[in-house]
């Protein structure tokens, strides 16, 4: 069966009342007794999950942010021309000169040799005529308009206010190495030398799926409804972790619309991110949903407090699907963990780990679960700031960075997770 075949088939079997099917592959990255996994394996698994993404032509407008796949090299050279650098007057030979012609913007190169004693009127960025000695400006010139030309004079040194061709840089020079970030000016660059089109490790887009029918999007939720804190605090994680953030959308709750939303995503995603409906109430159709689509699952439960429910499956194709837990700072902990690992897989950058420092404060571990715990830095260790229940963000926006306490931890420095600044 093709995706799409499973997509119409689980569509159309969505509201029978089926019971999740748990095949070999749902079952693969569970313990014993289905015993979820600890939470080191579990970004092992994200990590390892995916490849780097293959280098890919992208237009200007897409490639910003993106790294170069190969050297960027001048395709034309600058200034492509010798130009002039002043508004003025092109002059060959000794002052004064009669003005024979004019060169705007645009325009091309004056027809032919200028002679001794002329001169052609230039606009800056122009073209100098053949026979040019140099550019006399506008403030330099006295000018004498006569009845049948225009004579001007003045003190212009031999080669003054000419840019020479591949003065600036030869046609074919590197500019810039393999590897080199994709900033603003680095695409400015790539423009003015001439490319339309950038070979480019290109950026993992993540798009993101909020369900639940208790989620608004905007203003104070009513009664039995929640606001939406992780639609929001997703793309600039995405974006921190050198992703990009592809479109986010609402979901209602339902195993169709949950399908049909992740079958959307996987024509423009690389990971899609669904919020929401992976615990074990009636309306989590996660895992069931995942199930009809044939995906692997390859991490079922994270032993993780909080972010327990979270998942990773790939689907058919290869796109992976992230299950992250409705509670925010669930959903957080679970982006640290299962995202933003394979988001930096598909980068080919596995994130570079090894911050460790002492609590400053005792805190409880956990029999088997790691803890994620919300702390700032200070001198004298990570300082939890409290706060950091399940349903909220708030100790998460105080801290800078999340310590990984391990089960069963009595003390001794802890691992910790950055944060976006
Ligand atoms: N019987 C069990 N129930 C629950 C378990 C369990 O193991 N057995 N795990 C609990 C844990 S831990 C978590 S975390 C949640 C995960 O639930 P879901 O991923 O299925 O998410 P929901 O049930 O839809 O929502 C949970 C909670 O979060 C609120 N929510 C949902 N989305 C958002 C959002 N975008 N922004 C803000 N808040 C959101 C939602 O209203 C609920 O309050 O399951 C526990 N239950
Ligand atoms: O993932 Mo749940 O806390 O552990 O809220």
């Amino acid at each position: 069966m093709t995706v799409a075949d499973r997509i119409r088939y689980a569509e159309t079997t969505a509201s029978a009342a089926t019971p999740p099917r748990r095949d070999g592959h749902g079952d693969r990255h569970r313990g014993l007794h289905g015993a979820p996994v600890p939470w080191d394996t579990a970004r092992r698994i994200a990590t390892q999950a995916v490849r780097p993404l293959p280098p890919a032509d992208l237009p200007l407008s897409l490639a910003g942010g993106c790294r170069l796949a190969q050297p960027l090299r001048a395709l034309v050279a600058l200034p492509r021309d010798d130009v002039a650098a002043m508004d003025g007057y092109a002059v060959a030979g000794p002052s004064p000169w009669r003005v024979v012609g004019r060169v705007l913007a645009g325009q091309p190169r004056h027809r032919g040799t200028l002679a001794p004693g002329t001169a052609v009127e230039i606009a800056t960025g122009a073209p100098v005529p053949e026979g040019a000695d140099s550019v006399l400006p506008y403030e330099a010139a006295s000018e004498r308009r006569g009845l049948a030309a225009t004579e001007v004079s003045g003190d212009s040194p031999y080669g003054r206010h000419i840019r020479r061709r591949g003065e600036e840089c030869a046609e074919g020079s590197v500019v810039l190495g393999a590897g080199a970030p994709l900033t603003p000016v680095a695409l400015g660059l790539a423009a003015g030398l001439g490319h339309d089109t950038l070979r480019v490790h290109p950026l993992p887009v993540v798009g993101v799926l909020i369900t639940g029918d208790e989620v608004v999007g905007a203003g104070l939720p009513g009664e039995g409804r929640v606001r939406d804190a992780v639609g929001p605090l997703l793309p600039g994680l995405i974006e921190w972790a050198g992703g990009r953030a592809g479109e986010s959308r609402w979901v209602p709750d339902g195993e169709a619309a949950l399908t049909r939303a992740i079958a959307a995503h996987c024509g423009s995603a690389d990971v899609i991110a669904v919020c929401g409906a992976s615990s074990k109430g009636r309306a989590d159709h996660l895992r069931p949903v995942l199930s009809r689509l044939g995906a692997d699952v390859l991490v079922d439960g994270v032993a993780v407090r909080p972010g327990h429910p979270q998942l990773l499956a790939r689907l058919p194709g290869g796109r992976l699907v992230v299950g992250l837990p409705g509670n925010p700072y669930a959903a957080l902990a679970a982006a640290l963990t299962l995202l933003l690992p394979a988001v930096r897989g598909l980068l080919g950058r596995p994130e570079c780990r090894g911050e460790r420092t002492a609590l400053a404060e005792t805190v409880p571990s956990h029999p088997s679960d790691t803890r994620l715990v919300a702390v700032r830095r200070s001198a004298r260790g990570a300082v939890p700031v409290g706060h950091d229940r399940p349903g909220s963000l708030w100790g998460a926006a105080l801290a800078d960075a999340l310590a990984v306490v391990p089960p069963r931890w009595e003390g001794g420095p802890v691992e910790l997770l950055a944060l976006p600044a």
